[in-house]
């Protein structure tokens, strides 16, 4: 496998913190895999998901290498990586349509015209499966409910067709059903067009149903990482085996399994 990401001995500390957020963490991103990183509240899981995509804030700390041998040495700005946060209501521009916002990482990155990028942006809510796209494009964030926020930011996040998506919690705001349905529609979506996913979640049984691979972090460290089966059958770290005893229902099937 090609690395998409290296990450080596990566240390993050924020303005004003006592200690670092992250440190010592080492870590290849395949290209095209689905790994997940999970981790108790505070473990940083946010901050490695910020650390890769260049969202940390300014004057944060950073030190150690992060090499992109996958995108020809380093990520465009808002192009290569899509990110969708845990509150779509907040990453969502309240004042413009659902369909200028989507259309607006196409027309940047793509340099697709103004018809055009609304064409797309309606083709790309389609793709994210929102009923009556061309309606929904006229619409203003506010009429949507939260799962359909959710799958709005999600076609924003990959209207400029990135190689590496990550999605930091995107369904911790949701309920059960909505959280299944939106799971699935991220797997399907990477799988279909050969994206990479890091998919940030403090759910062990979630991130197990659908990852390649699982990274466990604890304290600001990586504590484990290998295949998602092998990591929830036979934990090596006490870390991981404390989240798997927490986890009353990891035994039961999970709710999302690999798109067919
Ligand atoms: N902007 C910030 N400024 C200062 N400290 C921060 C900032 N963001 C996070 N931290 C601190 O860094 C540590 C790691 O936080 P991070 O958000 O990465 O953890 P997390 O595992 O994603 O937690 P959660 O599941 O609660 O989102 C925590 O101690 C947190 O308080």
């Amino acid at each position: 496998m090609t690395a998409l990401a290296r990450i080596a001995d990566l240390a993050v500390t924020y303005r004003g913190a006592p200690a670092p957020a992250l440190s010592g963490l080492s870590l290849d991103i395949e290209a095209g895999e689905i790994l997940a990183i999970i981790g108790e509240s505070g473990s940083g899981k946010s901050t490695l998901a910020r650390a890769l995509a260049g969202l940390l804030p300014e004057r944060t700390k950073v030190a150690g290498d992060r090499r992109w041998p996958g995108l020809d040495g380093g990520p465009r700005a808002g192009r290569d990586i899509g990110y969708v946060f845990q509150d779509p209501g907040s990453s969502l521009n309240p004042v413009l349509t659902i369909g200028e916002q989507v259309g607006e990482g196409a027309r940047r990155h793509l340099g697709l015209g103004r018809r055009a990028a609304g064409a797309e942006a309606v083709r790309l809510l389609a793709r994210v499966r929102l009923p009556e796209p061309e309606r929904i494009a006229g619409a203003y964030p506010h009429q949507l409910s939260g799962g359909q926020r959710q799958r709005v930011a999600i076609a924003a996040a990959i209207a400029a067709r990135p190689r590496l998506l990550i999605a930091d919690e995107v369904t911790s705001a949701l309920d059960v059903v909505v959280q299944a349905a939106i799971v699935g529609l991220l797997v399907e979506l990477v799988r279909a067009d050969g994206m990479t996913l890091v998919f940030v979640t403090h759910d062990l049984a979630l991130a197990s149903g659908i990852a390649d691979r699982v990274a466990v972090m604890a304290a600001g460290r990586l504590v484990e990482l290998g295949p998602a089966d092998r990591v929830v059958a036979a934990p090596k770290a006490a870390e991981t085996a404390a989240l798997i005893a927490a986890h009353i229902d990891l035994a039961t099937p999970p709710l999302v399994g690999e798109a067919s």
